[in-house]
């Protein structure tokens, strides 16, 4: 802590505060801090001494060492006091915080302090109850609805008369979320489903919209979409819990194996009718599902099609746990809400120590999966399932 606050600090001091975290949330920060000297008078100081106290949000101890060292630089100047103890974790941090304004002037610290403070209360004037992150970039439709409220971004698939199928935008409007959500001030992102299902997958709707280039251009196309889209689940940083309040189907399923946590209801079902479809598995699950749950469960799942419920899916470990669908919202919220309290830095850390020798070979995988799968679409298997449930004659 005391170390991240120094480094901050220093950077802050040298102009180079660069991390894109802070660039967004403090924009009047990255303005004029390392700008030209503007000055603010005792009376702004004062001013802002005072709204400090009256902010209506925690901002967070980085920010408050920060707020602590700028206003004893500009009160006593640089500091000259003695360094505490190792053990005296608070003093310490501020100390540090303090010291790495090095020999900043008083009315620069002064001037900085008020500009911190102005930031800070404009920042938590807007955001209130649920609202989305202020810089977040909307989804194309609404079909996808982010919002974020208690340290959690929740992306809601939101086409529930087609029980959530994946349209093309909604992949687009996927990897948005997750980018934004990596970025914002929230500490655990979840995927949920609104209605009755939680997803059935890729729209089959999809295939027919054929550009001047033919199946061909679709197929390759669709790869490519397919391959950046189950990226963004591999190297997502933040916890991500899949909230599956209904029946998966296909590829929704497939990336859970992506995911930190998934917590069903036992309304929920788990099916992966690849075969029937005369397509082959994605989302790395040519991976994820034989090392969660053995080889040959997973080629019950992948190969022939099994549909699992949620206690077996659990039972197999792809599910997390389980609830009873009266309380399943409740009870999910409440620990997810306990769970976002938890200090956010060292819950990204811990998934990538978890995670992160894997990325590499996922990639490779994910890879490969899209390949195959780009000459699956060109198959008459394919084909002959997509036109078959687009005339109506097939379902699940
Ligand atoms: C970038 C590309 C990446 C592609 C990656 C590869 C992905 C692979 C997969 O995800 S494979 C799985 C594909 N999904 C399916 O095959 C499911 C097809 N749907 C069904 O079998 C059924 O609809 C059901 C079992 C999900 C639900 O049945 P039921 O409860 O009887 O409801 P309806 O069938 O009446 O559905 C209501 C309404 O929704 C439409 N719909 C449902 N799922 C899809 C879908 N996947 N694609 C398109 N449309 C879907 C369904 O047609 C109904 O529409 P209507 O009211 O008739 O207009």
């Amino acid at each position: 802590m005391a170390g991240v606050a120094g480094r901050l600090a220093r950077l802050w001091c040298s102009g180079a505060l660069s991390s894109p975290l802070q660039v967004t949330r403090f924009p009047a920060l990255q303005l004029h801090l390392c700008g030209p000297a503007m000055r603010a008078s005792q009376k702004d100081f004062e001013n802002a001494t005072n709204q400090v106290k009256l902010l209506k949000k925690d901002p967070g101890n980085e920010v408050k060492l920060k707020l602590y060292a700028l206003y004893k630089q500009a009160t006593e100047g640089p500091c000259n006091v003695p360094k505490p103890g190792v053990l005296d974790f608070i003093n310490k941090a501020k100390w540090d915080a303090w010291n790495a304004l090095g020999s900043l002037p008083k009315e620069t610290a002064r001037h900085n302090y008020v500009d911190l403070v102005s930031s800070l209360s404009a920042s938590s004037e807007s955001s209130i109850q649920v609202t989305p992150a202020a810089d977040r970039k909307q989804p194309g439709s609404d079909a996808l609805v982010v919002t974020s409220q208690d340290g959690i971004t929740t992306i809601t698939l939101n086409r529930p008369d087609k029980k959530n199928a994946l349209t093309t935008q909604m992949y687009h409007d996927i990897m948005l979320a997750l980018e934004a959500a990596s970025k914002d001030d929230s500490a655990i992102t979840v995927l949920t489903g609104n209605g009755d299902y939680y997803c059935s997958g890729n729209d089959l709707t999809n295939f027919t919209d054929i550009p001047p280039g033919g199946v061909e251009e679709k197929a390759r196309s669709g790869a490519v979409l397919l391959r950046d889209f189950v990226d963004r689940f591999i190297d997502f940083p933040k916890p991500l819990v899949a909230v599956v309040n209904g029946p998966a189907v296909g590829i929704s399923v497939t990336i859970l194996g992506l995911f930190d946590i998934v917590y069903a209801t036992d309304r929920a079902t788990f099916h992966t009718p690849f075969s029937h479809l005369g397509q082959s598995p994605e989302g790395c699950s040519s991976y994820t599902f034989p090392k969660i749950m053995g080889p040959s469960k997973a080629t019950e799942m992948l190969v022939f099609g099994k549909k699992l419920t949620a206690r077996e899916a659990c039972t197999q470990g792809l599910v997390t746990e389980v609830f009873p669908d009266s309380t399943f919202q409740k009870e999910v919220w409440v620990r997810l809400k306990a769970y976002s309290k938890l200090p956010p830095n060292a819950m990204r850390i811990s998934k990538q120590v978890i995670r992160n020798t894997e990325k590499e070979k996922l990639h490779a995988i994910n890879a490969e999966e899209s390949n195959i799968l780009r000459e699956r679409w060109l198959s008459d298997e394919c084909m002959n399932a997509v036109v078959s449930f687009l005339s109506k004659k097939a379902k699940l």
